[in-house]
């Protein structure tokens, strides 16, 4: 199936960068959020990250004019019915995700394409509240969308092969990379990387380092982009944690239990980048250690 309109739930980070790729690779999109708010702030950090872009040489005056142009945004979500594909990048929690599947199926056209942008949440489960689980699938981006080259591609029990592979062309057309991911807690890059930054909120807690020197040392001494506890606060630590607690329930192994410092600070609602607190404070001119 040809794929030229795409609907998009969630005008957060993910839902934001999602739009760029796709306004940028040519395809129509209409953004929905359930706040106004959301959406102009979304609107900015698109025509942000693409004035990045045009400055770095990497796109041109032109082409960011396009892109900005094939993207539309409403509070309705029924609008999102005539698109082909509908990328759901909403809050990660799974009765949010439910509802908005339970709302949007009776306006769907018949081959719209559903989709999940879920870190974690079992595809099988969130497929088995719509009409169409065979053409239901986890569409996983990576944050920075623009910048990270992996989507992972999930089927559901019931996911068809027409549906993995007018997905697998989307990805490529978007210019990423896919790959196959079994529907399993977290599926594959957070199965690995939130155990190691939940260990790394270990490590605070128990006193062996503190965020400074957590984060240097995983830099300098294993060569990673950013320390664990500033991914921690890019990802956003509410959704660190939504993660661990599917990884904890889903496989009923201690090993992932959530650190209780990191449920501590999504209590506090410090949330990281997005609400100007986590591990570090971003208030000021430059970020400050809060431990
Ligand atoms: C939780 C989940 O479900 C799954 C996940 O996404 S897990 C998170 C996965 N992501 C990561 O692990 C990111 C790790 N961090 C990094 O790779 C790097 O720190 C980074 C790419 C974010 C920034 O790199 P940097 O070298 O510190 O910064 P900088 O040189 O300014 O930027 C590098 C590029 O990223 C772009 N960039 C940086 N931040 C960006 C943002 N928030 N949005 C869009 N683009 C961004 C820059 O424009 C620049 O682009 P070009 O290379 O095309 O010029
Ligand atoms: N952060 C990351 O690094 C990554 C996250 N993901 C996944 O992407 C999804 C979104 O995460 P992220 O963008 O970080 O989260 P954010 O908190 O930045 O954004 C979520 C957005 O969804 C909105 N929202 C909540 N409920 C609804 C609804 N019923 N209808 C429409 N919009 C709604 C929120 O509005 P409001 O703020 O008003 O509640 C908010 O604007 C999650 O499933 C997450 O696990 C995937 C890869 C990486």
């Amino acid at each position: 199936m040809a794929v030229q309109t795409v609907g998009i739930i969630g005008a957060g980070q993910m839902g934001n960068g999602i739009a760029h790729v796709f306004a940028l690779a040519g395809f129509d999109v209409l953004m929905n959020d359930i706040s106004r708010d959301a959406l102009d702030r979304a609107l900015s950090q698109i025509e942000k990250n693409l004035d990045r872009q045009v400055s770095r040489d990497k796109i041109s005056a032109d082409e960011k004019k396009a892109a900005l142009d094939r993207i539309k945004t409403t509070l309705t979500l029924s609008d999102l019915g005539q698109t082909d594909l509908v990328i759901e990048a909403a809050t990660e929690r799974e009765t949010v995700k439910q509802a908005i599947f339970e709302d949007l199926v009776p306006h769907l056209k018949p081959n719209t394409i559903l989709t999940s942008n879920t870190s974690s949440i079992s595809i099988t489960r969130l497929a088995s509240r719509t009409d169409r689980p065979e053409k239901f699938m986890g569409f996983h981006f990576m944050n920075p969308v623009p910048i990270m080259q992996l989507v992972e591609l999930i089927r559901g029990i019931a996911t068809d092969q027409a549906t993995y592979e007018t997905l697998h062309a989307v990805v490529e057309k978007l210019g990423k990379t896919a790959a196959s991911a079994e529907d399993f807690p977290a599926f594959i890059v957070n199965r690995i990387l939130m155990p190691m930054i939940n260990e790394a909120v270990y490590t605070l807690y128990e006193g062996v380092g503190n965020v400074k020197s957590i984060d240097e040392s995983m830099k300098l001494g294993a060569n990673h982009p950013m320390g664990p506890l500033e991914l921690a606060d890019f990802i956003g630590l509410d959704t660190c944690l939504a993660i661990m607690n599917v990884l904890h329930d889903g496989l009923a192994d201690t090993k992932y239990r959530p650190c209780p410092l990191l449920t501590k600070y999504v209590e506090a609602g410090w949330l990281g980048r997005k609400t100007g607190r986590g591990f570090y404070d971003y208030r000021g001119e430059t970020p400050v250690p809060t431990r």
